[in-house]
């Protein structure tokens, strides 16, 4: 089932939860709604449902308008964040509530309820549980069995708001991979909730980032990656180190530091974004940069090392944070309190007076050669 988003508005008193925005979600697609807290995720998602009234615009599924339809008219299904199971119904009651509550004439007979409840248990891969009641399930088994109860009347549209937000991270991952697979089985379209970057760019068909009510960019996991369009959305991805800096004599100059620019580089005053993994990190300063930091923490995190700096006689609002393979890691053996010097590889750099970033490249051999120098 399609869905269609237009011009939607919301005002909670006088303030504007959502500016009018539109989205077009195609059949059988994934959509994960990312951005802050207080960005209006849930909101735009709860409207999507019908749980909350739009203040201006309409909402289509397939050719149907829904815009002044009842929650229940809708035909959707919902995966809250706090599992929202019956404590006092058994897994296997839960599961066949939405189908025990339909009229009687939707109302399958009772056979047939205990038959589909018995399926979507074997779906969740959790029949031999259907028996037991929620508090004797863990947070991952309390999901699965949320979204089995959700499928029960057989949505072509499934809502899930953070329905990962409380559980550890490697249930998460798990429950992640599975979802995907049951969306993809199954081919209804879903929309879900999130702040969590990772899981949105591993879930979704397209990310819809949101700041402030309104939509900052839609695109696929990898465009989205590669193409930020706006400072927000780059920042919001994540682990970028932003340097300042003000053009003299063909370099970015930022105090004692500066990093020279590269030819498709316009000579504009402007911040370097440049992502934690996109440096080469020497003991010297190379023939491209002077960026001295100083090493306040190293982090081993999985497969690479997390360095923590601060700038030495240079501004910077935050830490900055770069990570390097092991191998890079080990072979320079950094200590904490050492004074080290890196050398962005690619950035995307914001000019002063734009929107919108250049993406810029040092070439890399010539980094690696004055980099040996
Ligand atoms: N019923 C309400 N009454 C008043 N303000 C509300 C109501 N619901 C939401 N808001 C406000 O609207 C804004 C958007 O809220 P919303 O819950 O949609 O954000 P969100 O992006 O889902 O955030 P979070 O990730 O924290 O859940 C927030 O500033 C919130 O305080």
């Amino acid at each position: 089932m399609s869905i269609l988003i237009e011009n939607i508005s919301k005002h909670f008193g006088h303030f504007q939860a959502l500016s009018p925005l539109s989205l077009d979600i195609n059949e059988g697609e994934m959509i994960g709604l990312l951005g802050p807290s207080g960005s209006g995720k849930t909101t735009l998602l709860r409207i999507i449902a019908g749980l909350e009234g739009a203040d201006t615009g309409r909402i289509k599924f397939g050719d149907r308008d829904v815009t002044n339809l009842h929650v229940r008219d809708r035909r959707v299904g919902f995966v809250f964040q706090n599992y929202a199971l019956f404590r006092h119904m058994t897994v296997a009651d839960n599961v066949a509530f939405g189908l025990e509550v339909l009229p009687r004439k939707e109302r399958p007979s009772p056979t047939e309820i205990k038959n589909r409840v018995m399926h979507l248990l074997e779906m969740v891969q959790l029949e031999h549980l259907a028996n037991r009641f929620p508090s004797q399930l863990s947070g991952g088994q309390k999901q699965r069995i949320a979204l089995a109860r959700a499928l029960a009347t057989q949505p072509e549209v499934l809502l899930l708001d953070e329905p990962f937000g409380a559980l550890d991270a490697k249930v998460r991952k798990e429950l992640r991979r599975w979802l995907r697979g049951l969306h993809d089985e199954l081919g209804f379209t879903s929309v879900f909730v999130t702040h969590d970057q990772e899981e949105a760019l591993e879930l979704s068909d397209r990310v819809v980032v949101m700041s402030n009510g309104h939509i900052e960019q839609i695109d696929q996991p990898g465009a989205l990656y590669a193409s930020p369009n706006s400072r927000f959305v780059f920042d919001f991805l994540g682990n970028a180190n932003v340097f300042e800096g003000k053009v003299e004599n063909g370099k970015w100059h930022n105090g004692k530091a500066s990093i020279v620019l590269p030819d498709a580089a316009k000579q504009k005053d402007g911040q370097l974004y440049i992502r934690s993994h996109e440096f080469f990190v020497s003991k010297e300063p190379t023939a491209h940069a002077n960026l001295p930091l100083r090493v306040i923490a190293i982090n081993p995190i999985g497969a690479e090392v997390r360095l923590e700096l601060t700038p030495i006689d240079w501004q910077s609002n935050d830490v900055w944070e770069i990570d390097l393979p092991h191998k890079a890691f080990d072979k320079n053996c950094f200590e904490k309190g050492q004074t080290l010097y890196v050398t962005p590889k690619a950035g995307y750099f914001f000019a002063h007076d734009a929107q919108k970033p250049v993406l810029l490249s040092w070439e890399t051999e010539k980094v690696k050669t004055a980099d040996k120098a």
